[in-house]
């Protein structure tokens, strides 16, 4: 006897929404996730093109960050950053260095994670800081360009988290 597989019945779905509050930074889009739960566990889409078209996804990469660890400061001249933050308990800083930014020089905090699941995107010249707040956790970027390991279009400062927005960029 044939095994039958049945098609899963239309279903609502939690569909992202975008933050407005609170973005004082040109270009800087936050997306909060829905997550789908059920007693398996939770499915939450990263990105989609059902509700607009998107820049292609040409590289996709998971950082698993050690628990108190943190990534930045960070700037990219070419990429736009889509860092999608689903587990853990992030903070993330950015500022815009950006020289002829109607922003420039703004500073947002924002806290992304299980209680917050969130898309964030980052143009490039704004710098950023990932600290991870909670246990070891993942989270990834889809950045807008592919990484090229001869020539990183990565651009870092390790100094301390709060001389950006006092100390001049170079
Ligand atoms: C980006 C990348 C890196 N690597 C290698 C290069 C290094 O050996 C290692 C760690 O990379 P990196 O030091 O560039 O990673 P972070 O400085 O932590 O930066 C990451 O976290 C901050 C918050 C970001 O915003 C960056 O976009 C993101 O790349 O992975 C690869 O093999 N492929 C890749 O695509």
């Amino acid at each position: 006897m044939a095994l039958e597989f049945v098609q899963d019945a239309p279903r609502p779905i939690g569909r992202s929404a975008r933050v407005t509050d609170g973005v004082s930074i040109d270009g800087v889009v936050i997306e909060r996730l829905e997550p789908n739960a059920d007693g398996r566990g939770r499915l939450i889409e990263l990105i989609t093109t059902r509700d607009e078209p998107i820049e292609p996804i040409v590289h996709v990469y998971q950082v698993i960050a050690e628990a108190g660890s943190r990534r930045g400061w960070v700037y990219h001249k070419w990429q736009h950053d889509r860092l999608a933050f689903t587990m853990g308990r992030f903070e993330i800083h950015l500022v815009d260095i950006r020289e002829n930014s109607p922003t420039r020089g703004a500073r947002m905090v924002l806290e992304a994670g299980e209680a917050n699941p969130t898309r964030l995107r980052i143009p490039p010249y704004v710098a950023h800081a990932v600290i991870n707040n909670g246990a070891t956790a993942c989270f990834v970027n889809m950045p807008t360009n592919i990484y090229d390991p001869n020539n990183p279009d990565k651009f870092r400062y390790s100094g301390d988290l709060d001389d950006l927005g006092t100390v001049p960029v170079a």
